[in-house]
């Protein structure tokens, strides 16, 4: 591993004795969910649950430096958010309701369906799809504000039939962003709360005097939000653990290396935290692409950040072939992955794990930011394991539906019996006795 006080950003080798070391340091990003995170979650969540609204004042005071003296200062009236989007400019608005109609397209496609089947004997077995009744958004806002991302929370939850969608948004220092208040009335939100944190967590949970308690938190945010959605989840629902953006991507040597710095800056810019990895068995293509770093770096506007995230998480990684950088795919689970391959659709059976894969040299990540279609929360630290890219299927519940005919309940009845018996439990076995016909 290079020096990592004089790198910018660290390159290793897959045939370092040191390299898994190495990558299991690099990629452990719950590690920053230390005690200190954890006691102050824990704290906040206890208050807001005690206090309600004092409580989620008086933190967003604290930790987005407002002076607020109530609830009421901090909700978004339907007449604000619609003000904001006619204050738009007319390039803006085109480009807001073009994703919006994209997002919208691809989620009408996860809509699963009820189904029913009917037995020989006339039992009916199915399965209902329900719509949540409210759900809770959380639009993250600390360090940038994300208009897009309150388009891939609501779309979806639209999508589903959710009937009342709660957004939290935190605005630091009051100030508010009006394509994220626009993109909330195109979205069609039906409340807007400008706090954010763990106490936006707690409010959605708990629900306040001010603020309805949800069914499920879904979005994105930082590790007081991700630590603070673990803690109620079993209170409400949520969607996945999507924490600080990742990229890796995957190059064969073809793709200009100036592209490839870019890519990495794209999602090194969003946090410290972010990472950003590039893959690659060509060892002069990672040094052309490590030039365009440090040529490249100093142009961003948010340099300062993107920098610390590459010194802190970043890297450059030689491997040896194709088939050791589909090791490392599955190895890491990241949240975007970029193809940056000839044959990409060749690669495509191999990889296991991964929250979104673009292919080919001409598919950015930031395209899917903000308008291919698919949604970009997704699961990050390794959780694209277990976890999907959030959908219309994380705003539904289904139920499973049972109908016996007298002959179905009779031959079920049968077999509930004597299992029923094995398990010593007689009530369950009488009951599905009564319903046999001999
Ligand atoms: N995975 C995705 O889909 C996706 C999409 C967009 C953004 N992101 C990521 O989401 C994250 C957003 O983080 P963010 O910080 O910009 O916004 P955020 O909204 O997640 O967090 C801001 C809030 O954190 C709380 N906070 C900050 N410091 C605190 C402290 N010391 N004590 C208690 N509370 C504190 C404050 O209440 C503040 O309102 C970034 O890491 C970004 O990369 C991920
Ligand atoms: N890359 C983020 C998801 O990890 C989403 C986003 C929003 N705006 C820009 N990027
Ligand atoms: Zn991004």
């Amino acid at each position: 591993m290079s020096d990592k006080s004089t790198a910018t950003i660290a390159r290793l080798s897959t045939v370092d004795g040191a390299f898994h070391q190495h990558l299991d340091t690099l990629l452990d990003w719950e590690g920053v969910s230390d005690k200190a995170v954890q006691a102050r979650v824990e704290e906040i969540l206890a208050d807001v649950k005690q206090r309600g609204d004092s409580a989620v004042v008086e933190a967003t005071n604290r930790f987005d430096r407002l002076s607020v003296e109530g609830m009421e200062q901090l909700r978004l009236s339907p007449e604000q958010l619609k003000k904001a989007f006619d204050s738009l400019s007319a390039e803006q608005r085109n480009a807001l309701s073009a994703a919006a109609e994209r997002i919208k397209r691809y989620h009408e496609r996860q809509k699963p369906n009820s189904w029913q089947y009917e037995e020989a004997d006339g039992t009916v077995l199915g399965q209902k799809v329900t719509p949540l009744d409210r759900a809770g958004i959380y639009v993250p806002g600390g360090k940038a504000a994300y208009p897009s991302s309150v388009l891939m929370n609501a779309i979806p939850a639209h999508v589903a039939g959710v009937r009342e969608i709660v957004m939290v948004v935190p605005t630091p220092d009051g100030v508010l962003n009006d394509l994220v208040l626009a993109a909330a009335h195109l979205a069609g939100v039906d409340y807007v709360f400008t706090i954010g944190g763990a106490q936006a967590v707690a409010a959605l949970a708990y629900g306040t005097e001010s603020v309805p308690r949800v069914d499920k938190i879904v979005g994105p945010g930082n590790i007081y939000v991700a630590t603070a959605k673990r803690a109620v989840f079993g209170q409400v629902g949520i969607d996945m653990i999507a924490g600080p953006s990742e990229i890796m991507v995957v190059s064969d040597g073809q793709t200009d290396p100036d592209w490839l710095a870019m890519d990495l800056f794209s999602q090194a810019e969003h946090d410290e935290d972010a990472q950003a990895i590039l893959v690659s068995w060509n060892a002069a293509h990672l040094d052309a692409v490590e030039a365009s770093i440090e040529r490249l770096l100093p142009t961003l506007e948010r340099e300062e950040i993107a920098r610390a995230s590459l010194q802190r998480r970043g890297a450059l990684i030689l491997c040896q072939d194709q088939a050791e950088a589909i090791e490392l795919i599955n190895r890491i689970a990241p949240e975007h992955l970029e193809l940056s391959v000839e044959a990409p659709n060749d690669w495509l059976d191999q990889i296991r794990h991964a929250g979104a894969i673009f292919m080919g040299r001409h598919t950015s990540e930031a395209l899917g930011d903000y308008c291919a279609g698919p949604n970009h929360v997704l699961p990050t630290s390794g959780t694209a394991r277990f976890s999907s890219p959030l959908g219309v299927y994380d705003f539904q519940k289904r139920s499973s539906i049972i109908h016996c005919s007298p002959d179905g309940a009779s031959e079920l009845g049968k077999i509930a019996s004597v299992l029923a018996r094995g398990e010593s439990l007689t009530a369950h076995a009488r009951s599905a006795e009564y319903r046999i016909n001999d």
